[in-house]
């Protein structure tokens, strides 16, 4: 397989299939590479748009920095890159069943064994993540994949950095996810530093999207910012009572008083459904 081969890649070692989808910044394929027969996909980022010298390709290199010593069935694998002198390839475990996002759209919510089920994968991935103190900090459907047996991937590592961090480069994109130490820097007195925490409120977020099938403060962007800063969302009443109490306790203003992902795991509502010794 890819990881005991020799560490540099290059372009002619690939057999590329067909596109698997068009991120922001550049195309992924299926690929095989062509000695071992292995299948992986292959994200193509143009550098002429990754404008030279700006954050962006050092944040590629931090992302291969952090992704390459990862190695948990619910991250995403990263096995290697390479470039040409147009071109940064990453090359990426393939996931079987794609983008999560689209299956929540599709199934428009999900039942509560499910996402249970899902949260507690996420929280085992975070809880590494955690542990080798990095912080994803972009956890929403749309970074977050689905392998052949239906297990979640969380991808995209772009955005992740070492923990605890001084943000400097603007976030771009949906707020939906962020939380308020994050949309309001000055609330916690230093200016915006945050820590793993951050994903604490944003799997709450993503607790709450698969259960009622939109984000809880999702709103106008002025709107959403104010009741990101309140917490202020309705939590609707077909989600059950257990459901509830485990949003209600990661969506907290204070990161200090947000359940920790080992609490997450022991919840009921996740002991409930999931099955043991996973
Ligand atoms: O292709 C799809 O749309 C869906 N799809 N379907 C199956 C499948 N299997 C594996 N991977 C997929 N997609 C790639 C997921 C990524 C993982 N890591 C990334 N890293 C990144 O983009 N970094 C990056 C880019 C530009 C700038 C900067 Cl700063 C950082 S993207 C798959």
């Amino acid at each position: 397989p890819l990881y005991n081969q020799p560490r540099q890649f290059h372009l002619g070692m690939f057999e590329i299939g067909r596109p698997l989808g068009k991120g922001k910044f550049g195309r992924v394929y299926l690929a095989r590479e062509r000695s071992s027969g292995f299948i992986c996909a292959l994200k193509v980022l143009y550098k002429a748009e990754l404008q030279h010298g700006s954050g962006v390709e050092k944040q590629v290199r931090r992302e291969v920095e952090i992704q390459s010593n990862l190695r948990h069935p619910n991250i995403l694998k990263m096995y290697g890159h390479f470039h040409d002198s147009k071109r940064i390839f990453l090359i990426l475990e393939f996931a079987g069943r794609g983008e999560l996002y689209k299956h929540l759209r599709r199934e428009n919510r999900f039942p509560e064994w499910k996402a249970a089920q899902y949260v507690a994968q996420m929280a085992s991935a975070l809880r590494y993540l955690h542990r080798k103190h990095v912080i994803h900090r972009d956890i929403k459907p749309e970074n977050i994949l689905v392998g052949i047996h239906g297990e979640l991937k969380i991808s995209d590592f772009g955005w992740s950095v070492h923990a605890p961090n001084h943000r400097r480069t603007t976030l771009c994109g949906t707020l939906d996810y962020l939380p308020p130490e994050m949309v309001k820097p000055h609330g916690n007195g230093n200016d915006n530093s945050y820590d793993e925490k951050v994903d604490l409120w944003s799997l709450g977020v993503l607790t709450y999207e698969f259960l009622v099938g939109e984000a809880p403060f999702e709103d106008t962007m002025v709107m959403t910012h104010r009741r990101i800063a309140r917490a202020d969302m309705t939590i609707p009443s077909f989600v059950s009572p257990e459901a509830r109490d485990l949003i209600k306790k990661l969506l907290v203003l204070d990161p200090d008083k947000r359940l920790p992902l080992d609490a997450v795991q022991q919840h009921p509502w996740i002991i409930k459904h999931c099955v043991k010794g996973e």
